[in-house]
């Protein structure tokens, strides 16, 4: 157990998962602005859906005054045609249910599909500008859960279970006003009935969310689990750990059974009792009515036959209703989740339409630039002042911890300063159109991030249209080219999830070439090189001053073995900053 405690102290401190303080209001009004488009997108379908199903609902309802017609007017009055006509108009009426019944599904999951999947893919798109400190938190698991389990959950609520409950009340009223039809006192039973379970309902409904919220955290810590260690297989192996994840596995599945299983027998309570009730509505009116005919009463065989039909077809929109209390419990929940991720907001403003970035030179200038990363004690960077002129090589190097990457983060404008400013071509970055900010400063990371397809498709990532020739002159300069001989197919080679199949060093020769190609005016190499050997880390270097003469150069490295490419060195010891040139 106390390895499970050693999980969850990972987790990313979710808003309001675990403090059930109902859906985020700010985050409401993102999920109400994406869905309300993708329904009028999909509105006739809906209506017709709706149409359907009003059709479907008056042809279950003609069945019962059938069957009445059938054994009143057909058996008991010995007139065979009269028995011939209700049946063949109980098949037709059946056909033409399971016709409609199919016609209304059809258009229901289009609709219903293309509603979902309108949501994720603005999700996806809302993550995708998320900043990296949220994403540096977040758990893979987590975000994959909200994505495909919650999501889902709000949409079926939001789109299926209203239509459902909607089917579910005309069924009901339809259902009432024919056995109003039939006897008005049988009908106060009925009334009854659905009194006693809208009463039930309301006594299960608060503890049913509170097991539906803990069901889905304990199904939340499994699959964040597996998401992180199915990621670090190697590791796992290398700790010979094998064991022990599995055991945490089964703990922490132990849990999630626990849950789900109060959660599924109060379910099932909710769900069985309307039955049970049914049930014994339809004895009820069996034993009232059955006495009612030896009184003498008007009270026909066939009213009654048809009286307990119409209870039993009231019991499934009943039942309906009743599982839409745990449907909207689970959705609620789930709709807590992903209002705590709509609520965020990306760290710095896009300013689409800034500054433009025509001609740039690549000089950068700090200026006392202050930087805490949120919920850190201590600034990372403080009172940072320097400046790096256009077309300048800069070493940039100081302790492990000291915020080198840090300030790389800040240049790509992935974080604003808390104080002082970053300057480019003296142009403050919070001025400028982020994005072509990033086209024009390329960075290139220790950790190479490649995607499962193709070399070429890797190299092409930031810069899709280059032609043929700029993407081998890129790999040429990055090195790639001395390994291709190695693959079975060249550029064209699958290179695997996340690259891989590729080596260390080489899947960084990979990014480093992707950057070269989006010909940047400053380029930034945060260890990007540091699985190379010195030798051919020194002719990468080389290589890319050759193929951009002019563009602003900053290397972070540990390493002084090749200080003489540089024209400048910064050192960050810490809050003050040394200059060398
Ligand atoms: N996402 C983050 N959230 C909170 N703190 C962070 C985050 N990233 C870095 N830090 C903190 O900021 C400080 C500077 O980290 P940074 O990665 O910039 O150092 P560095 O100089 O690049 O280190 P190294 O040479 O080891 O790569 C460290 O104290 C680190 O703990």
């Amino acid at each position: 157990m106390a390895a499970r405690g050693l999980y969850r102290a990972a987790a990313w401190p979710a808003v309001q998962t675990e403090a059930g303080n109902g859906p985020d209001a700010r985050g409401l009004r993102v999920l109400r602005g994406w869905m309300q488009p993708l329904l009028w997108r999909e509105r006739w379908k809906l209506l017709a859906v709706l149409a359907l199903s009003l059709l479907a609902v008056a042809a279950g309802l003609a069945q019962p005054l059938l069957t009445k017609a059938l054994i009143d007017e057909g058996v008991l009055a010995r007139d065979a045609g009269a028995i011939v006509r209700s049946g063949a108009a109980m098949v037709a009426l059946a056909l033409a249910a399971l016709g409609i019944g199919l016609a209304c599904r059809r258009l229901h999951v289009l609709a219903s599909m293309r509603i979902l999947h309108g949501l994720k893919e603005a999700l996806f798109a809302h993550l995708l500008a998320l900043s990296p400190a949220f994403h540096a938190q977040a758990r893979q698991g987590d975000l994959m859960a909200r994505l495909e389990g919650d999501l889902g959950e709000v949409q079926r609520f939001a789109i299926d279970s209203m239509l459902t409950a909607l089917n579910a009340v005309l069924t009901l009223v339809g259902t009432v006003l024919v056995l109003g039809l039939l006897n008005g006192e049988l009908m106060l039973m009925l009334a009854v009935l659905v009194a006693l379970n809208a009463l039930l309902s309301a006594l299960i409904r608060p503890r049913l969310e509170a097991l539906s919220r803990r069901a889905r955290q304990a199904g939340v810590e499994v699959s964040s689990f597996l998401v992180e260690r199915l990621g670090a297989v190697k590791h796992i192996q290398a700790h010979v750990a094998e064991a022990r994840e599995g055991e945490q596995l089964a703990a922490l599945h132990a849990a999630l059974r626990r849950e789900s299983l109060r959660l599924q027998l109060l379910g099932q309570l909710g769900g069985g009792l309307p039955t049970l009730l049914v049930s014994l509505g339809v004895i009820g009116i069996f034993v009232a009515g059955s006495l009612a005919m030896l009184r003498g009463e008007a009270v026909t065989l066939g009213l009654l036959v048809a009286f307990a039909s119409c209870v039993q077809r009231a019991s499934a929109p009943v039942q309906t209703l009743t599982g839409l209390v745990l449907a909207w419990q689970r959705a609620k929940v789930a709709m807590e989740r992903i209002t705590d991720l709509t609520a965020r907001q990306p760290d710095v403003a896009p300013r689409p339409g800034g500054a433009g970035l025509d001609g740039l030179r690549g000089e950068i200038e700090l200026r006392d630039l202050r930087f805490t990363w949120p919920g850190s004690a201590r600034p990372a960077l403080e009172a940072l002042s320097c400046r790096i002129p256009a077309g300048s090589r800069v070493l940039l190097r100081g302790p492990s911890g000291c915020g080198k990457s840090t300030l790389v983060d800040l240049l790509h404008r992935h974080f604003d300063p808390d104080q002082g400013r970053v300057l480019l071509d003296g142009t403050d970055l919070r001025t400028l159109d982020r994005d072509a900010l990033r086209r024009r400063v390329a960075v290139v990371a220790q950790e190479a991030a490649l995607f499962g397809g193709t070399l070429e498709a890797n190299l092409r990532y930031g810069r899709p249209e280059a032609t043929r020739e700029a993407v081998e002159r890129a790999a040429e300069a990055a090195g790639v080219t001395e390994f291709l001989p190695q693959l079975p197919q060249g550029l064209d080679s699958v290179v695997g999830p996340r690259g891989a199949t590729l080596s260390g060093g080489q899947r960084q020769r990979v990014a480093l070439a992707r950057a070269l190609l989006m010909n940047p005016a400053v380029l930034v190499i945060d260890e990007g090189t540091s699985a190379l050997d010195e030798a051919l880390e020194l002719r990468t270097l080389r290589r890319i001053g050759a193929l951009l003469p002019g563009c602003t150069r900053i290397v972070v490295s540990h390493r002084s073995t090749h200080e003489g490419e540089f024209d400048q060195v910064i050192e960050l010891p810490g809050p003050a900053v040394e200059q060398r040139s």
